[in-house]
């Protein structure tokens, strides 16, 4: 049985995991900020020792500076290995892609919306993913990738307040206090951010007629308690949908 490096590059962490076509659970999974990016090595010398990777498919939508960093990496520790850098296009995996200018949309995104289509198939279904920047996208009945939304992230919603204001403070990410109307400062930043992440989904959901809502990325835990109050909203907490659908892809070409 062949085993897979499954890479996943946002703008903040680099996640992977090792996989093979016989189950949905990971051999092995680690991640690593883009600071402390050389520890990847370190986890895939560790990991590949036990399995070693026969392909490894990579979606990166951090540069060309983090291909090159991750490409040098993988040839020391998996040398001769091929890399495929997952893109979008068309079509791929059962997934029609209907972005305007299809290589255009994240390749995250288009990974994303396949392991959605995996997960619920045949059926309209919203793919939150919440990381750097916030995508909420649409796919519908027939596998049709028919658009999405673009905000900033959790984090970056809060950072930039604190950053372009004299009086409001960084604050630290958590979840939302019972009432909706923070009582200070902190709690009122918390309760507009969350509720901004939180209020696109559910709109985007109830727009779509979506059956299910998947929610995935770094700033999920935060956003789940919030959104899953939302009358009607189906919620799935998903690890990593990203790596979900690259998953979905090397298992349907082999
Ligand atoms: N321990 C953590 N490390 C990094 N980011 C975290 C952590 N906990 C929560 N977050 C939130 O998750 C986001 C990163 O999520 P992630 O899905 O890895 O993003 P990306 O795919 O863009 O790299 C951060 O912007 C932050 O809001
Ligand atoms: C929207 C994104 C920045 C999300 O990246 P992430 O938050 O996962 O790091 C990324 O998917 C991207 O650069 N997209 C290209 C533009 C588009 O999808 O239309
Ligand atoms: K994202």
């Amino acid at each position: 049985m062949r085993t897979w490096l499954l890479i996943d590059a946002g703008n903040t962490r680099i996640k992977w995991a090792l996989a093979d076509s016989a189950g949905d659970a990971w051999l092995a999974q680690g991640a690593a900020m883009h600071a402390d990016a050389a520890d990847l090595a370190v986890q895939w010398s560790a990991a590949f020792a036990t399995a070693q990777p026969a392909r490894v498919l990579a979606a990166n939508v951090a540069g060309a500076a983090v291909r090159t960093r991750l490409e040098q990496m993988l040839a020391a520790t998996a040398p001769g290995v091929a890399v495929e850098w997952f893109a979008s296009s068309a079509q791929r995996a059962g997934l029609v892609n209907g972005y305007r200018n299809p290589t255009q949309l994240g390749c995250d995104r288009f990974a994303a919306a396949i392991g959605a289509r995996t997960l619920v198939p045949g059926c309209p279904v919203i793919v939150a993913n919440c990381g750097t920047a916030t995508t909420v996208d649409a796919i519908d009945a027939a596998g049709r990738f028919i658009g999405g939304m673009i905000l900033p992230g959790l984090g970056l919603m809060a950072s930039s307040l604190a950053r372009n204001t004299a009086q409001l403070p960084q604050i630290q990410p958590g979840t939302l206090l019972p009432s909706p109307f923070g009582d200070n400062t902190d709690d009122a930043i918390l309760a507009g951010c969350l509720s901004a992440q939180a209020g696109a989904i559910g709109r985007a959901y109830a727009g779509h007629g979506a059956v299910e809502c998947l929610l995935s990325g770094g700033a999920a835990p935060y956003i789940a308690p919030l959104l899953a109050q939302t009358p009607g909203l189906v919620l799935r907490h998903v690890d990593n949908i990203v790596m979900k659908g690259l998953h979905a892809v090397v298992r349907a070409e082999g």
